[in-house]
């Protein structure tokens, strides 16, 4: 059974598909890396895979009893809201305790755990609003450690971020790839793919290459997915596939 499942998957906005007609699997406790040009669909999909986005056609399975976590885009995240790190940290326990649960004396050091393992410890009083956007990613990552998930969704999660920080955070995809949860990430930086993520699927608004990443990303397939999607007419719908 694989953790997800995409048949013949169409997913847009306004009845207008963004990413169109994807079939395969993501295997339970592999390393996925979603790469391609801007407008290519990758956060779509990911927002799909997260059920934020209801599919326009065919279907999207998710392997039965397995927890999801996902990390949206930094700039999607209202950092105006007036929470310290520790608060924001410990709703990752929601899942688990709910959101009227008890932070219990173990909930308490899981809490200082996870903020220690993003280097953060000292900041748990820090309003969020004061945080750099590593820091902030830091504190997103603590987060997600409490989730305890079994498929993790990260949506550009090392963009406008210091090397320092992005290898810190690849560090911790790293440790949930060995503890054999299924990460999937939406990359820019195809060095960083090519280094530590052994799956790839290279997307121009519907799949151009998926497997294994030095299959993936040759040289052909990345200019390939520019052309496709520069190509790519966002209002011609319906889809002309469906329509033969
Ligand atoms: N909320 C929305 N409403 C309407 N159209 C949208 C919405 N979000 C994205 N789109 C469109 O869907 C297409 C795919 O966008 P998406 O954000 O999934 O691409 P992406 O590959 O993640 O791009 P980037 O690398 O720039 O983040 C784009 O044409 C975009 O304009």
């Amino acid at each position: 059974m694989p953790a997800i499942r995409l048949d013949d998957l169409t997913l847009g906005y306004d009845r207008h598909p963004a990413v169109h007609h994807l079939c395969g699997e993501i295997a339970q406790g592999s390393l996925t890396a979603i790469v391609g040009p801007n407008g290519a669909g990758k956060s779509t999909l990911l927002k799909g895979i997260a059920g934020a986005l209801a599919p326009l056609d065919g279907g999207l399975t998710l392997a039965k009893g397995k927890r999801l976590a996902y990390l949206p885009q930094s700039a999607d995240l209202d950092r105006s809201f007036p929470i310290h790190v520790y608060d924001l940290v410990a709703m990752g326990l929601w899942g688990s305790a709910g959101i009227f649960g008890r932070i219990g004396f173990g909930a308490k050091a899981r809490i200082e755990q996870a903020i220690a393992a993003v280097g953060l410890t000292g900041f748990e009083r820090r309003p969020i609003s004061n945080l750099s956007g590593g820091q902030m990613q830091r504190v997103l990552f603590a987060r997600l450690l409490l989730q305890d998930a079994d498929i993790i969704l990260l949506d550009e999660p090392f963009t406008a971020i210091d090397a320092r920080t992005t290898s810190d955070l690849l560090a911790l995809v790293q440790r949930w790839h060995g503890e054999s949860r299924t990460v999937v990430a939406v990359l820019h930086d195809i060095e960083t793919v090519r280094r530590a993520f052994p799956q790839t699927l290279l997307l121009a608004r519907e799949t151009v290459a998926w497997g294994a990443t030095a299959e993936v990303l040759t040289p052909a397939n990345l200019l390939k997915a520019r052309q496709m999607v520069e190509a790519f007419d966002s209002h011609a719908a319906p889809c002309e596939r469906d329509a033969a």
